[in-house]
């Protein structure tokens, strides 16, 4: 590994177009994949611990085959995680940063070439992803946050308070005292890895719970992490229920920190198990939670519709609508509702559904029965209604895989609910509001969800785009102009809401790794001809991001 590091850039797209080598190799591994069942284990210090207490993971989109049986842990491994974690932290917190963080950049470089396949093929079959949607997130996207976090990570440290004649200042960027817990969603294989290798890279050591439906994904990424040399214990892979394992890690003595990404209500009950266990911990546990949205996108009468209405189905529909980043509500002007509705049913008349293993899919599965029908019951609701019409998809069936067609909704109320509450799933409510209403119509778009993760404004107009930056300054913590709301790049869109969408600290930034995984420590030497003894202070730099507008053109 060379070192310093330079800035990396962000890792090519593989297209696997149709006579893209590339491309034949995906579907060799996937024919592969498909065709074993593999036992997953927990890796706890290194060694595989298959408990007995199994399920089978099922393919989303093909729900009779399932491919791996996975190992859930009782409290008792959990314990044993925790403990093996505090077990490596000496030697791991001891080992030179840049060592530790060759580990992590060979883990890119293992997976840009022999692992990328492997990483790609089980989070299509595990996850429903098609071979695009699996490309930018466990190849690109988990290449780039190790790549970037080493970066960062160097950067940060020469971070130094000023020196004056006399006195020599230092500041230590040293992990937490005690453990981490990483607490990971279904959604996205990148985001399993980084919210446990971030604070691992920074010295920390790690007990690390993937989400049952990304667990595939999630072993493979820890086989990687292994491959690349990462020392047994540094991070314990730990597939487990979730509120058993939230009660047993969070009531740790040495519990320093929760690195989390997934539903607002875990978090807050997360959140609350800690607030209920706090007389219990040595330190106060750092809490990093990334969390829900109601993702909006409101076009100004003077947006370029077509812009508006390609922004609207692939920031909508990408991956079913399960990025937290999907649009989900639409604010369009009665002026150009027309173009923009026609626009988009006819692209939608054109996407297909079904298994990831035909490329041709842009729509595949969403991830299991129950998100099959918390969304279906969404549509039904619309259906009822006399305030809401289908205006696109609706229909849904379950016999083979659990899909869902990718279902337009228009509603005169602005507060009708599939306009308020998070869906998770391919459904986009339009509210058209009157061009003279603009105002109000902002305003009732700031007030109408809890949360603030992403949001996306359509304008020519340049006073528009400013008027309405402002507006809904609070409403985003990811903000685009005349762009889709999804698809935020490691480096370039530091990712992250605020309001009920989390602590808005950044993933994908310096940020992030000052928020969770660095405690500070910064020394005064007075060296005087007086001999004045050494004094000490601290520096507490870690406030929430201020980046709460990234405007992109
Ligand atoms: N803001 C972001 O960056 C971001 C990114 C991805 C997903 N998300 C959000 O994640 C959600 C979808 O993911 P999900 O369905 O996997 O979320 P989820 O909240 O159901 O699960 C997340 C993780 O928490 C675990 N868990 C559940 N109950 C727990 C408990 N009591 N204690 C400890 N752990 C517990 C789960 O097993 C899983 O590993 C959506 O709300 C989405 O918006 C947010
Ligand atoms: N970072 C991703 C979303 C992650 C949440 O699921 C995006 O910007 O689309």
């Amino acid at each position: 590994m060379q070192f310093p590091l330079s800035l990396p850039v962000n890792e090519p797209i593989r297209q696997y177009a149709p006579n893209d080598p590339a491309r034949a190799s995906l579907q060799q591994k996937l024919k592969q994949m498909a065709n074993e069942k593999i036992e997953i284990p927990c890796i706890i210090g290194g060694q595989e611990i298959f408990t007995g207490r199994a399920f089978n993971v099922k393919m989303p989109h093909s729900h009779k085959e399932s491919i791996a049986r996975v190992h859930l842990a009782s409290p008792e491994e959990i314990q044993k995680a925790a403990n093996s974690a505090l077990r490596a932290k000496h030697d791991w917190q001891h080992m030179p940063w840049n060592e530790r963080a060759a580990i992590f950049l060979r883990a890119a470089e293992l997976l840009a070439g022999p692992y990328r396949d492997i990483l790609n093929a089980a989070t299509m079959l595990g996850q429903s992803k098609n071979a695009y949607q699996a490309e930018i997130d466990s190849a690109c996207e988990l290449i780039d946050f190790l790549r970037f976090n080493a970066y960062y990570y160097q950067q940060l440290q020469k971070e130094q308070p000023l020196s004056v004649e006399g006195v020599s200042n230092s500041l230590e960027y040293r992990p937490l005292e005690g453990f981490v817990v990483a607490i990971t969603p279904f959604n996205f294989t990148a985001i399993g890895g980084n919210l446990a290798a971030a604070p691992a890279m920074l010295g920390n050591t790690v007990v690390w719970k993937p989400s049952d439906t990304q667990v595939l994904s999630a072993y493979y990424t820890m086989k990687l992490f292994q491959e690349a040399g990462l020392p047994p214990g540094v991070i314990n892979f730990v597939p487990a229920d979730g509120p058993e394992f939230g009660e047993t890690i969070l009531s740790h003595p040495d519990l320093a920190g929760v690195h989390f990404t997934g539903s607002t209500g875990t978090f807050q009950q997360i959140w609350q198990t800690i607030g209920k266990n706090i007389d219990k911990y040595k330190t106060f546990p750092r809490l990093v939670g990334e969390t829900g949205g109601k993702d909006f996108v409101f076009a100004h009468p003077s947006a370029d519709w077509e812009s508006a209405a390609t922004g609207l189905v692939r920031g909508a529909f990408e991956y079913q609508g399960q990025k937290c980043s999907a649009a989900s509500r639409a604010y369009l002007p009665q002026s150009l509702y027309g173009k923009i509705q026609e626009k988009i049913i006819s692209d939608l008349s054109t996407m297909k559904m079904g298994d990831v293993r035909d490329f041709g899919c842009f729509i595949n599965a969403v991830i299991d029965e129950r998100s099959f029908k918390k969304i279906s019951t969404f549509i039904e609701i619309a259906k009822a209604s006399s305030d809401a019409k289908i205006i696109a998809g609706g229909n849904s069936k379950m016999d083979v895989g659990y899909f869902i067609e990718p279902t337009v909704i228009e509603t005169t109320k602005p507060l009708f609910r599939t306009m308020v509450e998070e869906i998770f799933g391919p459904v986009l409510t339009i509210h058209v509001y009157d061009d003279s209403k603009l105002d109000e119509t902002l305003r009732i778009c700031d007030e109408t969800s809890p949360y603030a993760l992403t949001g996306a404004i359509f304008a020519q107009d340049r006073q528009a785009v400013e008027m309405m930056s402002k507006r809904l300054i609070n409403a985003a913590g990811n903000f685009y102009i005349n762009d889709k709301p999804t698809g935020a790049t490691v480096g370039q869109q530091p990712f992250g809401g605020a309001r009920k969408s989390g602590t808005n600290d950044k993933a994908g930034s310096h940020l992030n790794l000052f928020s969770l995984a660095l405690s500070e420590n910064g020394e005064r030497k007075l060296q005087s001809a007086e001999g004045l003894p050494l004094s000490f202070f601290k520096l507490n730099p870690w406030n929430e991001s201020m980046l709460n507008a990234l405007p992109r053109g």
